[in-house]
């Protein structure tokens, strides 16, 4: 089975990104259904349009294949357009339709403008929140961030920080604990993942001089998680979890708000980092980066991140497939 690519914003570098990865992957055979607009291709390498997930295999090594989505008006690389937003939309849902009955192996999304869609009406805030809805697990839907040399997820996301602030609690911080070493196990293959769990306040409070949400409510969770069997150690002081001494001492660093996992991560890896939602029942991936309309079209944008979500979810598949039953 092939994963399905998402167009993402047709204004951003998504398609470009999607002919250097099928020049990358059309000989490897590490095939790729891309559901989107053909006319957005077609100028720059073979397009054959498919009716079905399965003939997409087939035809790769000769082209891309496209699950045929039409836009509503023409596309200025790097000027995005609210008139697009539906088919945006329709790609998502129509990939996700697709692995939720299986018929693809997992959803790779391009990258979308979130100021772009909730203009045009979208009532979520990324792929993350939309997708766990669409797969009817609303709420569900943890954030993680990986690369060769990190693993962050972020306990609160796509919020302002005041709002995270007032969101965060232990019984949240728990959750997401628990559905990141059931993740750890069954998608990343390890017996007994190490959870690093952060603090939240500078020196994670120091003694509570510098703030309580550390002893009122981090470590309470760490404790519960403990109590659970689940090697989650902190809280640790922030600013010095991601340095290159501290990040061989765990698996995955459990982060309190978006900025404070997704900084390290990309300082270190923006490039070959990718983003997992987990807690689904399908496998999404995509890459760690944004539209960047700046740079769209001028020929100059990196596959590496598209080319390890890919991957990334080829792998995620292989283990699930194998692990196939078990819960913990
Ligand atoms: N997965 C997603 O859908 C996703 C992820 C992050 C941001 N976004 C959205 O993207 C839009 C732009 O966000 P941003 O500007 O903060 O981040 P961005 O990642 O689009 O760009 C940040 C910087 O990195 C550069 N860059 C990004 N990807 C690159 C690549 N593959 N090759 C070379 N250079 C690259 C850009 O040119 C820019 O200088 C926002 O609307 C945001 O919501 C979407
Ligand atoms: N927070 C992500 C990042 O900065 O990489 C990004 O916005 C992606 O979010 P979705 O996958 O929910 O669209």
């Amino acid at each position: 089975m092939l994963p399905a690519l998402t167009m993402g914003d047709p204004a951003g570098i998504g398609p470009e990104l999607t002919v250097l990865a099928w020049k990358a992957l059309r000989e490897q055979g590490e095939a790729f259904l891309w559901v989107g607009d053909p006319a957005l291709l077609a100028p720059h390498v073979p397009v054959q349009i498919v009716q079905n997930a399965h003939e997409a295999s087939a035809v790769f090594a000769e082209a891309l294949p496209v699950l045929p989505i039409t836009l509503p008006v023409p596309v200025v690389p790097g000027q995005p357009d609210g008139a697009l937003a539906g088919a945006i939309i329709a790609s998502i849902e129509t990939a996700t339709k697709l692995a939720l009955s299986g018929v693809v192996s997992a959803v790779i999304t391009n990258p979308i403008s979130k100021i772009v869609l909730k203009e045009a009406g979208f009532g979520f805030p990324g792929h993350t929140e939309f997708l766990a809805s669409l797969c009817g697990v609303p709420g569900e839907e943890i954030m993680m961030l990986a690369s060769p040399r990190l693993r962050v997820v972020p306990v609160t996301v796509h919020v302002s920080l005041r709002e995270a602030l007032n969101s965060l609690s232990s019984e949240r911080i728990v959750q997401v604990g628990r559905a990141l070493a059931v993740a750890l196990k069954r998608d990343f293959g390890m017996e007994a993942p190490r959870i690093a769990v952060a603090g939240l306040n500078p020196h994670a409070g120091e003694g509570g001089v510098m703030g309580f949400e550390e002893r009122d409510m981090i470590q309470p969770a760490i404790d519960v998680l403990r109590d659970e069997g689940i090697d989650a150690t902190g809280p640790y002081p922030p600013d010095t979890l991601f340095t290159d001494l501290a990040r061989p001492l765990y698996d995955a660093a459990l982060c309190m708000y978006h900025d404070q996992a997704l900084i390290p991560l990309k300082t270190l890896d923006m490039a070959t980092g990718v983003n997992v939602t987990l807690g689904l029942p399908i496998i999404r991936t995509s890459p760690d980066h944004g539209t960047a309309f700046s740079i769209a079209g001028k020929g100059v944008a990196d596959p590496a991140s598209l080319l390890a979500a890919l991957r990334m979810a080829r792998e995620l598949g292989a283990r699930r497939a194998m692990n196939k039953g078990k819960t913990s």
